[in-house]
């Protein structure tokens, strides 16, 4: 042998040992996951029990990062441990998530960077689709956009939130990169048509007018939708997300081709539970309010009052009456803190209503 060839497999049987006892703590901790599960059930003789804990995992999560010692990143460390959470939790009880597809939708990745990939997501063709099958029962969690780099406010999924009981229990961040993909067999010089969302071409138009100016452009309804045309011809490339790319086993031919890159579009996971202080947590609210003179000066002041943070505020008319607002409020701080719930109190003296749509952990990953 020579000394590289030593080298190798000296280092190669160290990986086996290791591997033998990441192994072992793995299922250790599985076997740790079902008794907490037996440990729940019995806190709820059986009943409605709760397996999924959003502020426990996000806590997980968060301290995994911070005693990360390197050289793997905090962000893939944290996915690596993401994926072992979702088998210990599928242990406990196999989640069923409702997420507006289709598949390979930015939603459907924004689903599985949540949730990992032990809980069964299945497609909804609606918001409202996707609320009223956790409302139901039919799945436990829902996934929705809330704000996109391309639509700006998803105002559709606030307008749900009007008549709809269920709760904000978390949020997941995705940055929207296209990519351009093309069947395995595909030759990039062949390329005569690129099949994608009317949005996400208007997203990478430049990057496409520079590269590939004479090639037609074909919008259809989805990204899935792109991928599947494309696979048809042996002249047609599409643009989509990674996820998708990768979902369909496409040829990368260009990364990150959008003209602005670092977009990151904003998920909601819906539920019918609110979530327990994780340590860093945001709260929405629907105020609603009249629209005259100084309301929304006056709803602002509460918030300044009580030295909370803002990070999104919107307004959508209310269907139900003239002249009445629902303002959607995100800030930082938990519902259970004093200050949040003297917000509340204050806002609710001039409001014509105020609801907590949910307190949940600010994204991790
Ligand atoms: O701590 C819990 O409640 C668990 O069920 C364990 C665990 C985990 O694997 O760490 C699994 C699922 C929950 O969503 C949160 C955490």
């Amino acid at each position: 042998m020579t000394t590289e060839q030593t080298e190798l497999a000296r280092l190669r049987e160290r990986i086996d040992q290791i591997d033998r006892q990441l192994l072992a703590l793995i299922c250790e901790r599985a076997k740790c996951a079902q008794s907490v599960a037996e440990v729940k059930m019995r806190g709820n003789s059986g009943q409605d029990v709760v397996f999924y804990r959003p502020e426990r995992e996000a806590q997980v999560l968060r301290k995994i990062m911070h005693e990360n010692p390197g050289p793997l990143s905090d962000e893939e460390v944290a996915r690596l441990f993401r994926e072992v959470m979702s088998a210990c939790l599928a242990l406990e009880a196999p989640l069923h998530i409702a997420f507006l597809g289709p598949e390979g939708a930015f939603t459907h990745a924004a689903a599985l960077k949540h949730f990992g990939h032990s809980g069964v997501c299945l497609p909804h063709y609606a918001i409202d689709e996707v609320f009223r099958e956790v409302e139901a029962g039919s799945a436990h969690y829902g996934v929705v956009p809330v704000e996109t780099s391309n639509e700006g406010v998803i105002s559709h999924t606030l307008d749900v939130f009007v008549n709809s009981p269920l709760l904000i229990c978390g949020e997941v961040e995705v940055r929207t990169h296209h990519f351009l993909i093309a069947p395995e067999q595909v030759d990039a010089a062949d390329i005569k048509v690129v099949y994608s969302l009317a949005q996400s071409f208007s997203l990478c138009r430049q990057w496409l007018d520079e590269r590939w100016p004479g090639v037609e452009r074909i919008a259809v309804p989805s990204h899935a939708d792109a991928v599947k045309r494309a696979s048809e011809r042996q002249d047609a490339a599409a643009v989509a997300g990674e996820h998708c790319a990768r979902l369909y086993g496409m040829k990368v031919l260009a990364k990150n081709i959008e003209d602005h890159p670092d977009q990151i579009a904003r998920y909601l996971i819906i539920g019918k539970n609110s979530a327990p202080p994780s340590g860093d947590d945001k709260t929405s609210l629907m105020v609603t309010i009249r629209d005259e003179p100084g309301a929304l000066y006056k709803m602002l002041g509460v918030f300044h009052r009580q030295n909370l943070s803002l990070t999104r505020i919107d307004s959508r008319p209310a269907l139900s009456g003239a002249r009445r607002y629902h303002f959607f409020v995100d800030f930082i701080g938990h519902k259970d803190l004093p200050e949040v719930g003297a917000a509340i109190q204050e806002l609710s003296r001039d409001a014509l209503d105020v609801r907590c749509l949910g307190s949940y952990p600010k994204g991790v990953l």
